[in-house]
């Protein structure tokens, strides 16, 4: 193994795994630290991991048993994927993971760049925008579990970080990879270990990775490892033929838990067209919603049906008000975690997931060991397979079409 990856939930992991793929490095998503080694032919793996909204310390030894297990398996460089919205609380856990995994591995020049600008996410002067917004107006200030209600990136992630934040800016970056390389030596000898880089469209994020050849920790979205791919081929060292791609019929039901805009504007457009069930959060919290009776609703039905909890912010609000935040997600993702389990028990083939939590609960539910990454279903969303008869597709909160539901669906039967 080449390429050595940490994911902080499981949708961004195969937004990454999406990115190495394509770029043409053999990459596999391993479901948290695996206990066994990874096949010799893996270039790039990624643990997935539910680290992003859990306490600190937790999120930092799992990120570190994960670094343990990639180093073991030869990896010489490593890579932490977080949230292209840098999904994170004024505590963490971005950057005490940083920290902790550039301290394990002695690293300086430690790059910070959560933009996708497939996604509309860029970092201009150290702020975050989601296409024409700056983070805090782009609708992340009304997150669930990590309202993000500062755009600075650097401001946001001195809160979480031990260390000073450093900064490379646009200007520097146009000029390539040999001025971003002195820019980040600048920053090192100015005593920043955590370096913030701007970066606008892809050709920035080819110049970052050019200029980190060597490093041994970037930290980023999945658009920071679009350049990296070709550091490794430069070097004669990825085997360079694609693993075929075997397409999945059968029943396809979709599960969302994500209250982000895209999501539930994708919700309205497939409830109007397919067969759709809002869950009552409250009959959750009280237990009175029976999961093998979703499963054989979901499975009764023409189309592709939808199973939702997917909720405007004023309900939100409402909700965590009444329930409290951590109480409703839990509850919800176990819902969410045992309907999948049920699902897949009776016959789902084709599984849609949203959101990042979400997806999380619903993997755990089907204790998958590891995921194959196939075709692209829309930016920063492959389609994977998890098993000789089961293939998954894992969505983030905001990307993805309006129609992105059934798009889904017809690209996970397609074989390549
Ligand atoms: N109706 C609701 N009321 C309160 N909380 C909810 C409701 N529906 C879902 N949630 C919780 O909100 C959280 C949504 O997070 P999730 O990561 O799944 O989506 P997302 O943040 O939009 O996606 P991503 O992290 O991929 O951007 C989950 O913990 C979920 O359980
Ligand atoms: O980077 C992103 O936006 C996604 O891969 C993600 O992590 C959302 O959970």
């Amino acid at each position: 193994m080449l390429l050595g990856c940490i994911g902080d939930d499981f949708t961004g992991s195969s937004d990454l795994g999406n990115t190495l793929a394509k770029a043409g490095m053999r990459t596999v998503q391993y479901v948290g630290t695996p206990d066994e080694p990874a096949p010799a032919q893996v270039e790039a793996g990624i643990v997935a991991l539910k680290s992003r909204s859990i306490p600190v310390q937790d999120a930092i030894s799992q990120s570190l048993a994960a670094l343990d297990w990639l180093r073991a398996q030869g990896c010489r460089q490593f890579l932490f994927k977080y949230c292209s919205t840098f999904d994170s609380t004024p505590e963490g856990n971005i950057g005490p993971v940083a920290e902790a995994l550039a301290a394990a591995l002695d690293a300086r020049q430690v790059i910070v760049c959560p933009a996708f600008p497939a996604t509309g996410r860029s970092i201009y002067l150290g702020h975050l925008f989601v296409w024409d917004r700056l983070l805090n107006e782009s609708g992340m200030q009304h997150h669930p579990l990590t309202p993000m209600t500062d755009p600075d990136i650097r401001r946001w992630l001195s809160r979480q970080a031990r260390g000073s934040i450093g900064h490379v800016d646009a200007a520097v970056v146009r000029q390539g990879a040999v001025a971003i390389r002195r820019a980040l030596a600048d920053e090192d000898s100015r005593g920043h270990r955590l370096i913030v880089t701007d970066a606008i469209v892809d050709d920035d994020l080819m110049a970052l990775g050019q200029a980190a050849a060597e490093l041994p920790l970037i930290t980023g979205g999945s658009g920071i490892a679009m350049g990296l791919p070709e550091n490794f081929r430069a070097r004669g060292e990825l085997a360079g033929c694609a693993v075929p791609w075997r397409g999945q019929a059968g029943p396809a039901v979709i599960l969302s838990g994500s209250c982000s805009a895209a999501t539930r504007e994708q919700v309205d457009r497939h409830a109007a067209r397919h067969p759709a069930r809002a869950l009552d959060v409250g009959a959750i919290m009280a237990g009175d919603l029976d999961v093998a009776e979703y499963a054989r609703w979901a499975l009764a039905q023409d189309g592709i049906p939808l199973i939702y909890s997917s909720a405007d912010p004023a309900q939100v609000s409402a909700t965590q008000e009444r329930f409290g935040r951590e109480r409703t997600a839990t509850a919800i993702e176990a819902f969410f975690c045992d309907l999948a389990g049920a699902l897949v028990q009776h016959g789902c083939t084709r599984l849609i997931s949203a959101g990042g939590e979400t997806s999380g609960a619903v993997v755990t539910g089907l204790n998958l060991a590891h995921l194959e990454i196939g075709p692209e279903i829309a930016p920063g969303v492959p389609v994977m397979r998890a098993g000789d008869n089961l293939v998954l597709a894992l969505k983030s909160g905001n990307f993805g079409e309006v129609d992105f539901f059934a798009a889904a669906a017809r690209v996970m039967e397609r074989s390549s």
